[in-house]
């Protein structure tokens, strides 16, 4: 593809926007926050659509607004003739789908789509060209879709590195209550409990409250907008989980082996169903080695560290800090191109630092 538009510069927008720039596509950015604009064009993700639009229509504008923007959003860029086909990125389907067909939007060039990647941070800070690599990313077209129009966002799919799934809208609007959208409430239930925690809870918390909260941080207002668009399948879900935790306090409460075979089941249960998730560990693949280093809690420390690479001669690509509250050490998570991975631990290990494996 040679030009694309990116209308919503946040998290999404701007990693598709990465992603297609390093396979060398002009992307023209339009946001209607202008500081995220801003930042998405600072961090080399396109340069601003003009106002009056483009000369020459691209070959593909993609809308990665909050759900309920997309209908609007994607009428408007129609009516402008910024593009020969469209796509969305919402986490629901069949909401702006529907609203989309109400608004008079043209459906024949609109291929309403998601990639089932992301994180619990917003905007364009948070963006990375390597986000979709690996990951899997829904199109759901309906009868009136034009087949080349299906097409193209296919092959923008593919260029961001994901493979991508049809699947009717209703049914991956399902399917995502199960797998997204009931995983990220249940998570908010939990991290909501952590709000009174004292300091000792606090002090106490290692990688499994983190594992199970991550998501919890993920914005209000987006996530809103997204449950409430699928609030059927989504309260399905959360009606068999909150089952399945009042059968589990009754029999903690109850006691003795009866009950406690019972909650041996719901745990046997859960090592069945994450057994199912395909993938390593469900995790984004990576195309860029992590080396891990021991760092103490002392100011300074970051940046002799970022030196030694420097001196190692070494790209810091992705930097991340595992730190429990109250202990002296930490672990900084250094993401580097795979050849350089050797050089750099041998030049920090030269130095004093301490790195594993
Ligand atoms: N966050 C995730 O993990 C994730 C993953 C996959 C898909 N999605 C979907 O992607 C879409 C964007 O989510 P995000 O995480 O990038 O959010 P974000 O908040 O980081 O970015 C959304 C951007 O859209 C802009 N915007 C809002 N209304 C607009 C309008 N009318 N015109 C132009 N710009 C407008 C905002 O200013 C913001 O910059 C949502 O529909 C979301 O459901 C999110
Ligand atoms: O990894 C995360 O942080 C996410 O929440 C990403 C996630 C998901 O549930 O997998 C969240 C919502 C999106 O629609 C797609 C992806």
């Amino acid at each position: 593809m040679r030009r694309i538009i990116i209308i919503g510069t946040g998290l999404i927008g701007t990693s598709v926007a990465l992603a297609m720039r390093e396979r060398g596509t002009e992307v023209l950015l339009a946001d209607r926050d202008a500081a995220s604009l801003e930042l998405a064009v600072q961090l080399g993700a396109g340069t601003p659509l003009p106002e009056d639009g483009p000369d020459e229509p691209a070959d593909l504008a993609v809308v990665a607004v909050p759900p309920a923007a997309v209908a609007p959003v994607l009428l408007d860029a129609q009516k402008r003739g910024l593009a020969h086909v469209y796509t969305d990125v919402a986490s629901v389907k069949a909401m702006p789908l529907q609203e989309a067909a109400e608004l008079g939007c043209d459906l024949t060039s609109y291929v309403a789509g998601h990639p089932l990647a992301g994180s619990e941070r917003s905007g364009p800070a948070a963006a990375r060209a390597d986000l979709f690599l690996g990951r899997t990313w829904a199109l759901c077209p309906v009868e009136e879709t034009d087949s080349r129009a299906l097409e193209r966002v296919r092959q923008l799919a593919t260029a961001c590195g994901a493979r991508t799934l049809t699947v009717p809208a209703a049914e991956h609007d399902r399917a995502v209550a199960l797998v997204s959208h009931g995983p990220h409430v249940v998570s908010a239930a939990m991290a909501a409990r952590l709000r009174g925690a004292d300091d000792v809870a606090l002090s106490l918390a290692g990688q499994g409250v983190r594992d199970v909260t991550r998501i919890a941080a993920g914005d209000p207002r987006l996530w809103l907008g997204i449950l409430s668009a699928n609030a059927g399948p989504v309260a399905d879900v959360l009606e068999e989980v909150a089952a399945d935790l009042k059968a589990a306090a009754a029999h903690l409460r109850e006691g003795g082996e009866h009950a406690l075979e019972r909650v041996t089941d719901l745990l046997v249960r859960g090592n069945a169903g994450r057994a199912r998730i395909p993938g390593k560990h469900g995790g984004r693949q990576s195309r860029y080695a992590v080396v891990p280093v021991l760092i103490p809690d002392r100011p300074g420390e970051l940046a002799l560290l970022f030196q030694a690479a420097g001196v190692a001669g070494v790209n810091i690509e992705d930097v991340s800090i595992e730190h429990s509250p109250g202990l002296a050490v930490g672990v900084v998570e250094l993401s580097v191109e795979p050849e350089a991975a050797q050089r750099l631990a041998a030049e920090l290990r030269a130095r004093g630092w301490s790195v594993p494996g």
